[in-house]
């Protein structure tokens, strides 16, 4: 389970612009950074490229130890973006049943999720017809169903109500001692000890360099 984050002198770009420039940070098993900085900042570039969707324009990200170092990042990482990648016209247990056997989850983590997130009232419901924050509860079921070190999350909380956004955190913290690491984008403090990596934007030599 216990994996570390390495990042080295990472650059990223987005069209023109150098989104970011030399940065470095690691993440040890057990640890949640929080990344934080104004819209369009690069947090979201960030997350993406830490789960292995954008190649990185110069640097390194490099997922350390665990029980599989040999295995692929997509089989190490949970991503939760802004999209909820459900399928609309899927009844959300449905959904679930997919995520699962997709993920490699098992049932009994099928059943704590329903549980845990109080999944119950909404499996027979399709899931474009659930609300945001639904969306966001059905999606979180795949943390709970199958077990991964890294969560990478896109502003988990946003859509949720006060009592979801205690449940996540919970959950968060459960990972957190069992060993995961997470990186986290917000908006808005999360409700536990983080460490703060706040994002700006590269000097302006950078940007047209
Ligand atoms: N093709 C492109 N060319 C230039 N800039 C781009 C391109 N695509 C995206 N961008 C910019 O890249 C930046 C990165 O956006 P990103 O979604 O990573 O920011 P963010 O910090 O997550 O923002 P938010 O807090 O609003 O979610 C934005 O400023 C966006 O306008």
């Amino acid at each position: 389970m216990a994996l570390s984050l390495m990042v080295d002198a990472l650059s990223l770009k987005k069209g023109y612009r150098h989104l970011i420039h030399d940065l470095s940070f690691s993440v040890a098993p057990g640890e949640c950074v929080a990344l934080t900085g104004a819209n369009g900042v690069g947090k979201t570039t960030l997350l993406r490229t830490l789960a292995g969707f954008i190649r990185p324009d110069g640097g390194s990200v490099r997922y350390v130890g665990g029980v599989d170092p040999e295995g692929s990042m997509a089989a190490q990482a949970h991503y939760l973006g802004h999209a909820e990648a459900l399928s609309p016209g899927r009844l959300a247990g449905a959904e679930l049943d997919f995520q699962r056997a997709f993920l490699g989850g098992t049932a009994a983590g099928q059943a704590e999720a329903i549980r845990w997130l109080n999944l119950s009232p909404l499996l027979e419901l399709e899931t474009r017809m659930l609300s945001a924050g639904q969306k966001r509860r059905l999606s979180c079921a795949r943390l709970i169903m199958a077990k991964r070190p890294v969560w990478l999350l896109d502003e988990p909380m946003s859509p949720l109500d006060a009592e979801q956004r205690a449940k996540l955190a919970e959950l968060m913290r459960a990972h957190l001692s069992a060993g995961g690491l997470i990186v986290c984008a917000v908006h808005d403090p999360l409700p536990f000890d983080v460490r703060e990596l706040r994002l700006t934007a590269p000097a302006m030599e950078t940007v047209y360099g």
